[in-house]
């Protein structure tokens, strides 16, 4: 029967597992070791070690790269292994899709863009890719109607002609949208950097300041509200979020929630509802002033604009429900701001430690824009800036987990997936595997990504994945590259930092990669 056919057994006897996994874990610990670091947090390097990652739950190493845990009440499948990963994230026959979201996933995210699939993914990401600064060669393919599709792949010359057309109009939309966000953003950051000026030789406390600030970016560019009208939304779905994340790995017996619900489930419940309801107050509000609108006015093209629009189109596979555009607010809330957060937090956190490649950064600010605001041109010519931010996303990216389950059985590398079985992708582990980057993996080194991510991963594109790959890849990779760029410019032509001796480094999983204590920093104004 061989090694494949032994591992396919193995993975079948799932409740044998259960209690071994029990075991290992009981043996080892909590499962919240990443939790408790905090002791060791005063005596350990400025890192993220390599170690810290299978430590995040206690594991059994099966072959090569590929480790196996428990997830809730299932065995899932770690792969730290680039080549499949590429496989799975790549694949277009639905052999991996996303699995559907059960309790606290399906809290938190309803049935929205991360988590659909099928026909209702292919709607509402034509939605959101609608209203973002976004590339990506999916487009291509679901932005022609499906009637259209055989007579333009009829010949090859047709094709071509049609993809190039639409990559000129998605670059043309992708640098409308990108100017449309700039004055938005620049508002946001005028507004924040004020507050600090009073904090000068103080220390502050940053990933709070980000928290606020992404929030009000999100709130504005894809609702049109500020951020004080979704403050309630932010904090409840942010709550939610965290317990989300701390019982994504909790042992229950499958159905005992009908029967008895523990005290995170019934705040995860009313957290529901809670966030529903005043969704729903913005969207009525926003109903109201679209109906009342004088003609010729608008409040623009906004993300709330677009469902709004798609929830009364005529056409009924194109219309959306009232549940989805709550969903897909719930998404763009979530996806749009923790994960932004945890960038622009670690990005300072990195330039603190390594002022040289603060003056760097610094300098190319100052040559690019001077003293004045950010423009479209200058951001995107941002070398320096945009190594900074890859290697900030390879040490500590922020999305931990990129989860799929195999939909039937399916042949991955030497393996024999069965069916069902969960799939988890780990960019952390990747990006800091010293046989991809070297031994110096775990030291901040922007210079990797000088002559670029193709040339720094030796064209490895599974090497480095921050935001994702394949068809799934990040709707706001763009958005939050460029609203990273700008926040950090306009700090950087203001104030110098440096690490407060305060600061105790203790990165956590909880949804995103966060520090646990926070990042206190200290200003000094230039
Ligand atoms: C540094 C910031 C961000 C990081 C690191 C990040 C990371 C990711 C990753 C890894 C995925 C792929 C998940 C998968 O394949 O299962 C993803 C998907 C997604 N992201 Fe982001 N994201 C960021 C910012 C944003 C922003 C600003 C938005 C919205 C405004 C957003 C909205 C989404 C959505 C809707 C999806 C689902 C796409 C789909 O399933 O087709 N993200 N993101």
């Amino acid at each position: 029967m061989g090694a494949i056919g032994i591992f396919a057994i193995f993975l079948s006897s799932s409740l044998c597992l259960y209690f071994v996994l029990a075991l290992i874990r009981f043996l080892h610990g909590s499962n919240n070791d990443i939790l408790n670091m905090k002791n060791e947090a005063k005596n350990r390097p400025m890192g993220l070690s390599h170690d810290m990652m299978p430590k995040v739950q206690p594991h059994i190493h099966l072959m090569g790269k590929i480790y196996l845990q428990w997830y809730g009440t299932q065995p899932q499948l770690v792969i730290t292994e680039p080549q499949l990963i590429k496989e799975i994230l790549n694949n277009r026959d639905s052999a991996y899709p996303k699995e559907e979201a059960k309790g606290y996933m399906k809290r938190l995210f309803g049935d929205g863009l991360p988590v659909s699939e099928g026909e209702k993914w292919t709607k509402m990401k034509k939605l959101a890719n609608h209203c973002l600064p976004c590339r990506e060669p999916e487009s291509v393919q679901s932005s022609f109607s499906p009637s259209l599709l055989p007579f333009l792949k009829s010949s090859i010359l047709s094709w071509k002609a049609a993809c190039s057309l639409f990559r000129y109009h998605l670059h043309i939309n992708a640098a409308r949208r990108l100017a449309n966000m700039i004055p938005t953003v620049i508002t946001s950051v005028e507004e924040m950097l004020e507050r600090w000026k009073h904090q000068e030789g103080k220390e502050i406390e940053i990933f709070e300041e980000f928290r606020v600030f992404t929030s009000e970016i999100i709130s504005k560019t894809a609702f049109g509200s500020s951020y004080v009208e979704g403050r309630n939304i932010f904090q409840m779905l942010m709550k939610l979020a965290s317990i989300t994340a701390t019982n994504g790995y909790i042992h229950r017996f499958p159905g005992i929630s009908k029967i008895y619900k523990t005290n995170d489930e019934i705040e995860s419940e009313e957290l529901e509802k809670g966030i529903r309801q005043s969704i729903l107050e913005i969207i009525k509000k926003r109903e109201m002033k679209v109906t009342t609108r004088e003609v010729g006015s608008s409040t623009g093209d906004d993300f709330l604009e677009i469902l709004l629009k798609a929830h009364h189109d005529a056409n009924p596979s194109r219309k959306i429900s009232v549940q989805d555009m709550v969903d897909e607010c719930k998404t763009f809330y979530i996806a749009g701001q923790e994960t932004t957060t945890t960038l622009l937090a670690w990005t300072v956190f990195l330039l603190a430690i390594h002022t040289d490649w603060q003056e760097k950064a610094r300098k190319e600010v100052l040559e690019f824009y001077g003293q004045q605001n950010p423009n479209p041109d200058a951001i995107t010519k941002l070398k320096t800036l945009s190594m900074i931010i890859n290697e900030s996303l390879r040490l500590y990216t922020p999305a931990l987990s990129i989860l799929r389950k195999v939909e039937r059985e399916s042949r991955l590398g030497k393996l024999i997936l069965p069916a069902n079985l969960l799939l988890n992708i780990a960019p952390l582990a990747i990006h800091h595997d010293p046989q991809i980057w070297g031994e110096d993996v775990h030291l901040f080194k922007p210079e990797r990504f000088s002559e670029g991510v193709a040339k720094a991963t030796n064209n490895n594109i599974a090497a480095f994945f921050p935001f994702g790959m394949g068809p799934r890849i990040c709707v706001g990779m763009n958005f939050a590259t460029n609203e990273a760029k700008i926040a950090l410019s306009m700090i950087l032509q203001r104030f110098a930092f440096t690490l407060s001796p305060t600061y105790v480094h203790s990165p956590i999983q909880n949804f995103t990669l966060r520090p646990q204590h926070g990042i206190q920093v200290l200003l000094h104004s230039l």
